[in-house]
C-alpha cells in the first residue's frame, strides 16, 4: 500500500464530466472515495484543476498570461470549496497556496507541510505551479516530489494511457504498464510532458485512473493494477 501520496483531481471531479461549477451529487461521491482512503491513515496531498471553473486555453479572447493567472485562481477557489466540503464531513484539510495571500490558506513553506501531515491533514495545494503557461499536471508533480509522495495518482476521466486517445479512437489499445520514455516519444496526451520530465528525473511513478469509477480510488493505493503506471 502507498503511503505518500499526491492526488491530482480533474476540476470536473467536482462538476460532473464536461461540466461547470459545483454538483451536489459529484461532491458527495468524491467525499465518499476520499474518505475511503483518509481512513487508511495515509499522508495525502491533493492538487485539484480549475476545469470546472476556467481553463486558461478556453478563454480566447485573453492574452494566455493572464488567461493562466484566473485559471490558476480557479484552483485556489477549488481547494477552499473542497477544504470546506471535507470540513462538514469530518475531514480535516489545510490549503496551502504560493499564489494568494486569505485568511485560510497557508503559505508553501516545506517544513509546516509534514507537520501538517503529521497532524493528520490532508494538504490541499491550490495555485498551481504559480507560473503562467503550465497546468496544475506539472503542479501535481512539484508538490508530489517536494512532499516526497511514493506515488502520483492522476484521477481522471479516462481509464489509462492509451497508444491513441480513447476519447476520440475506438480501436485505441491500453497499457498497463508503460515507461516516460515511452509516453514522452509517444507524446501521449493524458498528462504534459513537463510533468512526466519532472517525475522521470525524480524517480516518481505516476498511475492513471478513472476517478469515476467508485472505488478506484481505494484499489489505486492498495497497489492493486488498474489503470496505467508510467514508470521511470
Ligand atoms: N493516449 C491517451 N491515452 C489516454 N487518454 C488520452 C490520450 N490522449 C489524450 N487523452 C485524453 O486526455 C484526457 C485527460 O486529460 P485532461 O487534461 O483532459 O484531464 P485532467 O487533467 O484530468 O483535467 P483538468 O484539465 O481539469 O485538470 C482524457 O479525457 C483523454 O481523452
Ligand atoms: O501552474 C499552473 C497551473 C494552472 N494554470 C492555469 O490554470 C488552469 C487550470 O488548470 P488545469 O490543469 O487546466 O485544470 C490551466 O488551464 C491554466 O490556465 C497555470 O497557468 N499554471
Amino acid at each position: 500500500m502507498y503511503k505518500r501520496v499526491l492526488l491530482k483531481l480533474s476540476g470536473e471531479a467536482l462538476s460532473g464530466e464536461g461540466g461547470k461549477g459545483f454538483s451536489e451529487k459529484m461532491l458527495t461521491y468524491l467525499v465518499n472515495e476520499i474518505q475511503k482512503i483518509h481512513s487508511l491513515n495515509i499522508k495525502l496531498g491533493i492538487v485539484i484543476g480549475a476545469g470546472n471553473i476556467f481553463r486558461g486555453k478556453e478563454l480566447k479572447d485573453f492574452r494566455i498570461q493572464m488567461a493562466d493567472q484566473l485559471g490558476m485562481l480557479g484552483t485556489v477557489i477549488n481547494s477552499l470549496y473542497l477544504k470546506n466540503v471535507f470540513e462538514k464531513k469530518g475531514i480535516k484539510s489545510i490549503v496551502v497556496s504560493p499564489i494568494v495571500n486569505l485568511p485560510s490558506v497557508m503559505p508553501l513553506k516545506y517544513d509546516f507541510i509534514e507537520q501538517y501531515f503529521e497532524a493528520g491533514y490532508i494538504v490541499l495545494f491550490g495555485g498551481g505551479t504559480s507560473n503562467p503557461l503550465f497546468t496544475t499536471d506539472t503542479a501535481a508533480a512539484l508538490r508530489a516530489i517536494e512532499m516526497n509522495a511514493d506515488i502520483l495518482v492522476k484521477a481522471t476521466k479516462v481509464d489509462g494511457i492509451y497508444n491513441k486517445d480513447p476519447k476520440l479512437f475506438e480501436d485505441a489499445k491500453k497499457y498497463d504498464i508503460i515507461t516516460y520514455e515511452q509516453a514522452i516519444k509517444e507524446q501521449i496526451k493524458v498528462m504534459d510532458t513537463e510533468a512526466f520530465s519532472i517525475c522521470e528525473k525524480n524517480n516518481l511513478s505516476i498511475l492513471i485512473i478513472n476517478f469515476f469509477k467508485e472505488g478506484n480510488l481505494l484499489k489505486a493505493i492498495e497497489g492493486e493494477n488498474i489503470g496505467t503506471k508510467v514508470n521511470y
